[in-house]
């Protein structure tokens, strides 16, 4: 059975315009993509490559000047599809005088939910961003990361189809940054549809199913995460506990059969999971520190 599009835009095209009507930007060309129910869709590019204006159109907050979208069979400009739409734009503009639980209740009173459903769901909300601890607290007290957390809790309470997410990790650290991405996930594991904008390229490499990439407004590459990153023509092997002997024959192998042998070393871990062991080490045993003095200087 051929996947669902959520999305489909056919040669959807920007043009801004100045005051007097003149040309100004053309900001996004002859776009022609399709999201799948279920996949998380990475859009990336440079600054002023046309990612938001693409958003925007299928939110429809701007209208094409060439082309359509369709967003959950529905024409992007009719604005009553968005009822199954969350939105969480790059800074979320949300009152810094209402805890997180009224922010929720304010939202879910402008999608019309029952005070029932409305109750049930912020308690579910509340959760699923880990601010328990907060929800009774002024959002004006709030860190950026909380601040991110409040604001995908925002834009989940109509329980969208399709979600929408500008930037969702800028401003986190790498903790939140972490469960940011875990969130974005178990999202798609309940059959949402999520679209993702960002800069930050091992976020998108973690979560993406796909992703497409713009340039000045154009489509440059579109495909699987996996198959675009995979280098055809080298064999990556993996193994514990050889020796010396043992390397010496691969290298042999290797060479006999005319191959390049590229690298044969110790992997070294990524800073994200080294930080991310600390840091729960730490939790784990709080008040074991290191020295400065004793502290290898070296790595040796
Ligand atoms: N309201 C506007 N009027 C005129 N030009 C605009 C307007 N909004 C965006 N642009 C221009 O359109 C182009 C695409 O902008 P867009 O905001 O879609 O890019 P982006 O990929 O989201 O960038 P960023 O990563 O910086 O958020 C840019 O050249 C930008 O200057």
């Amino acid at each position: 059975m051929p996947a669902e599009a959520v999305i489909e835009t056919r040669a959807l095209s920007k043009i801004y315009r100045d005051f007097w009507g003149r040309q100004k930007v053309r900001a996004l060309k002859a776009l022609d993509l399709e999201v799948y129910k279920g996949e998380i869709f990475g859009l990336l590019g440079p600054n002023g490559s046309g990612k938001t204006t693409t958003i925007k159109l299928l939110l429809g907050l701007l209208f094409p000047t060439e082309g359509r979208a369709l967003v959950l069979g529905k024409d992007a400009t009719d604005v009553s599809k968005n009822e199954r739409i969350g939105y969480l734009p790059e800074e979320s503009y949300l009152y810094k005088f209402l805890n997180a639980e009224e922010t929720l209740d304010f939202y879910g009173r402008l999608f019309d939910i029952t005070p029932e459903v409305r109750k049930e769901r912020i308690e579910k909300l509340i959760k699923l961003v880990k601010i328990e601890r907060a929800r009774k607290r002024q959002l004006r007290e709030y860190s950026k990361g909380m601040t991110r957390r409040i604001g995908l809790a925002q834009a989940l309470i109509n329980d969208p189809d399709l979600i929408l997410l500008d930037e969702p990790t800028s401003g986190l650290d790498p903790i939140g940054t972490r469960e940011m991405k875990d969130m974005i996930l178990e999202l798609r594991d309940q059959g949402k549809t999520i679209v993702m904008c960002s800069h930050l390229l091992a976020d998108v490499q973690d979560v993406c199913d796909r992703i497409a990439i713009l340039h000045q407004g154009e489509l440059k590459e579109l495909g699987r995460v996996d198959s675009l990153l995979t280098v055809e023509d080298v064999t990556q092997i993996r193994a514990r506990n050889l020796t010396d002997a043992c390397q010496n024959e691969l290298r042999d192998v290797i060479a006999r059969h005319e191959g390049e042998l590229l690298e044969m070393a110790n992997p070294t871990t990524t800073l994200e999971d080294l930080f991310l062991s600390i840091v729960s080490d730490s939790e784990a045993r709080p008040g074991r520190r290191v020295v400065g003095t004793a502290a290898k200087a070296d790595g040796g």
